[in-house]
């Protein structure tokens, strides 16, 4: 019998679903930087190869892309619905308190999956479709479905399904996807560690409690420090190439400078801290949450660069000029 039909997953007893429950389905804070990310490769794409793009296309490809983050989100919750049960942090979700009945998160998925990557489609090319469709399987099966129970390499391998938003914005406007797309790809591939794993030193806990090989739990705090300041150390000069092939100009390398300046100090503060060796309240804990909390703004920032660098909207053709 699979994981699926084994375990009762809801915590607390059936309540009515609210529209709310369903936005919550779909992962909608997480969907926002998705979309972000997509709508800079979007634009950089047209800044760097003068490509316009009809706005209207533009619009629903960057939908698609919203639509097949929160599909792959509605997967991620129904096939971890018994995880999500036992941790604190995701006890509330729609399945685990009983709002939404699992079948119907995992045919909302499928057929929000299969409406994404055809709009996507029609308003691109099959490069772009292709590349979402990919996208959505790489974090609703291989991420979660294979790696995130069995290897605490999970968020490492498994991060490349958040890193393809540039690269299928780009392919919305060109059809192709050129080094540059693949650069702001590996700038997302190398944030997902030290994203994830500050704050999985603040909830190892957790993660032991349902089973799940975060890095802290397997390896311990120590390593999961060390390993989050190597890939912010990879990073930082990372976020600096496409100033080299041109597709970052003044304003985008003055933000990755001062970004990953910031970002590296955080993380030596984590790395030099107890984060995630003591399960209380303390120096290293506000250190972890301080990295957790810039990575964020960290990408939103850094992909905010190269929309103003690109001169957002500048390139676009109105339908009918
Ligand atoms: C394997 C990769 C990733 C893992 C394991 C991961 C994990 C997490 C976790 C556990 C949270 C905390 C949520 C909470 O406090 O309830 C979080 C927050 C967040 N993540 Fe990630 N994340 C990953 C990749 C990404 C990517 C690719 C993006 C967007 C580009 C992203 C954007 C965000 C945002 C915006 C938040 C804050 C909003 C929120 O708390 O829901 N994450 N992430
Ligand atoms: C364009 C497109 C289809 C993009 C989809 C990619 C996407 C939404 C990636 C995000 C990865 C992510 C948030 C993992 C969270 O891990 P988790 O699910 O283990 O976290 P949890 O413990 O909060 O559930």
């Amino acid at each position: 019998m699979s994981h699926v039909e084994t375990a009762d997953m809801t915590s607390e007893a059936p309540r009515y679903a609210t529209a709310g429950d369903y936005v919550q389905l779909m992962k909608p804070r997480i969907m926002m930087l998705v979309v972000f990310t997509g709508l800079a490769g979007l634009v950089s794409a047209v800044g760097v190869t003068g490509v316009s793009i009809n706005p209207l296309m533009a619009a629903i490809a960057t939908l698609a892309i919203a639509l097949g983050s929160g599909a792959a989100g509605a997967i991620n919750m129904w096939y971890d619905a018994d995880i999500d049960a036992i941790m604190k942090r995701t006890s509330t979700r729609p399945i685990p308190s009983g709002a939404v009945p699992r079948e119907e998160a995992i045919a909302l998925g499928l057929v929000m999956s299969g409406v994404s990557v055809l709009l996507m489609w029609l308003a691109s090319n099959a490069v772009a479709a292709a590349l979402l469709a990919i996208s959505i399987a790489y974090y609703g099966w291989f991420y979660t479905m294979l790696l995130k129970r069995r290897t605490p390499q999970n968020i490492v391998i498994g991060g490349a399904a958040g890193a393809f938003p540039p690269v299928i914005g780009w392919a919305v406007v060109t059809g192709s996807a050129p080094l540059d797309a693949w650069l702001l790809f590996a700038i997302i591939f190398f944030w997902t560690p030290p994203h994830f794993w500050a704050l999985s030193l603040l909830a190892h806990g957790e993660y032991k409690k349902a089973n799940v090989p975060m890095l802290p739990v397997t390896h311990g705090a120590g390593t999961t420090r060390n390993q989050i300041l190597v890939y912010t150390l990879l990073l930082a000069p990372l976020a600096l190439a496409p100033v080299l092939t041109g597709l970052g100009g003044v304003i985008y390398a003055a933000a990755a400078a001062v970004l990953g300046l910031v970002f590296v100090k955080l993380a030596v503060d984590v790395w030099r801290s107890d984060a995630g060796a003591v399960p209380v309240q303390t120096e290293g804990a506000k250190a972890a949450k301080r990295l957790f909390a810039f990575s964020i703004l960290y990408l939103f920032l850094l992909f905010a660069a190269l929309i103003v660098e690109h001169g957002f909207g500048a390139y676009f053709v109105m339908p009918g000029l």
